[in-house]
């Protein structure tokens, strides 16, 4: 098993690109994979759960090349699979892959990593199997079998805040019979639509409502993916809590619908500036400034969670080492993510000197005023952002901090040790 002990670190400096944006490159290699022609995808992210989707797509004679710094992605035609899809950790390669496979009348049969194998599935095959899929699954929970099925036109109220299962549901909209349209309550990251429209898709957002109109033919794109917000966070956290520093990351991508860490730092009191907006892989991207900053406790409410699903666990870092109280609202979806993150946080915080409650779906954090003791073991259970939040719960404490299961870390952001070290952090393996 692979450690990694986070040391108390000086200050951070410097400038880094963290890696590129994991739900984009998912979503790239799906629509490269059903579309004509080739799609080139400049720096898509190459970390476990993306390779586990390229792998996938293979397996269908997808071809997945990597050309230099290019990944192209074109078929002609699937096939099928002589083997059963592994997923490995991706919770979004597996969800997505069902919908796509679905809308292409093919059939599979999906496994995963110990997590993704306790992960529920019946929230996408539920409205699959209501579209005409026929599938088997253990339980709601892989492994999953999907036939070749006939998919019908399909109105869905979504029941959870999901992309995934939004997205699921949109890509096999694709071969469907006839429209699909979906109604959000709360909106969440929207990258599945804005990219179906970049490759041809006939698909129509009016508010929180979602259409998509089956037949319009895709067309491959050249596209490039820019740094992931998810992966900046933990950078960003450490730098707000180690005195003294300051960091530049570069080209981070800033969907609105994946911004609300930022957000609720800043009313923490983190000074986050922003320069050079642009555009970058039908996103708005910029390069963002991040200097220590005293930080106060905060209250988030529930609507506020789906902006900054996969932040949480950093997030909670922040709180250890703020003045004051931090209260989150919301976190039910928390439970079914790689691990149950909100117990997880807790461990974490726990395993860090820092005492904090949970209830059913709520985390309340007693903030540190900077003086977080450290000097505990946390266990990531296959999930690489508890993995990094506890790296950067050492780097701003008194004791260094171990994580067992580093490995993890490499599902969405390989370079993490690499590029945190060349900024001023202390972490051994
Ligand atoms: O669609 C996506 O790319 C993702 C959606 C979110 O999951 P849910 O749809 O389960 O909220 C998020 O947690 C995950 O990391 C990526
Ligand atoms: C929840 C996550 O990913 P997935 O659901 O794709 O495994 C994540 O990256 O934090």
């Amino acid at each position: 098993m692979t450690v990694l002990t986070a040391h108390p670190s000086g200050p951070l400096r410097g400038t880094m690109r963290v890696p590129s944006d994991k739900s984009m490159s998912h979503r790239a290699l799906m629509l490269g994979a059903v579309a004509q022609g080739v799609t080139r995808i400049a720096s898509i992210l190459e970390a476990g759960d993306v390779m586990s989707t390229a792998s996938a797509l293979r397996a269908f004679g997808v071809r997945v090349e990597r050309r230099g710094g290019l990944f192209t992605v074109s078929q002609q035609g699937w096939r099928r699979p002589e083997r059963a899809l592994d997923l490995g950790n991706a919770g979004t390669g597996a969800r997505l892959l069902m919908g796509l496979v679905a809308g292409q009348a093919a059939e599979a049969r999906f496994v995963g990593d110990p997590s993704l194998s306790r992960r529920p599935m019946s929230r996408v095959l539920e409205p699959l199997m209501a579209m005409g899929l026929r599938a088997e699954s253990r339980d709601g929970r892989l492994p999953v079998t999907i036939h070749a099925s006939k998919i019908k036109s399909f109105t869905y109220d979504m029941p959870v805040a999901s992309a995934q299962v939004k997205s699921a549901l949109l890509l096999a909209g694709l071969g469907a019979d006839g429209p699909v349209v979906i109604r959000e309550t709360v909106p969440t990251r929207d990258h599945t639509e804005t990219m179906l429209k970049a490759f041809g898709a006939d698909l129509e957002t009016d508010g929180h409502r979602i259409e998509l109109r089956p037949g319009a033919r895709l067309m491959g794109q050249t596209l490039s993916v820019p740094a992931d917000p998810s992966s900046a966070a933990f950078p960003m956290v450490a730098t707000l809590i180690m005195p003294g520093s300051e960091l530049r990351l570069d080209e981070v991508m800033l969907n609105p619908r994946r911004t609300g860490l930022f957000g609720s730092l800043r009313r923490m009191g983190a000074r986050i500036t922003e320069a050079n907006r642009r555009s970058s892989g039908g996103e708005e991207v910029a390069d963002l400034t991040v200097t220590s900053s005293a930080l106060k406790g905060v209250r988030i409410e529930a609507s506020e969670v789906p902006d900054m699903i996969d932040e949480i666990p950093v997030l909670a870092v922040a709180a250890a080492f703020a003045e004051g109280v931090t209260r989150i609202e919301g976190l039910e979806e928390l439970k079914v993510k790689e691990s149950d993150r909100l117990a997880a946080t807790a461990a974490l915080l726990r395993a860090g000197g820092v005492s904090c409650r949970t209830g059913e779906d709520w985390l309340e954090i007693d903030g540190t005023g900077g003086k977080v003791p450290g000097g505990g073991t946390v266990e990531t259970d296959h999930d690489h952002r508890i993995g990094m939040a506890a790296a950067v719960l050492g780097m701003g404490a008194k004791a260094p901090m171990e994580v067992q299961g580093a490995d993890a870390i490499g599902t969405s952001f390989p370079s993490f040790a690499e590029l945190m070290r060349g900024a001023g952090a202390r972490l051994s393996s």
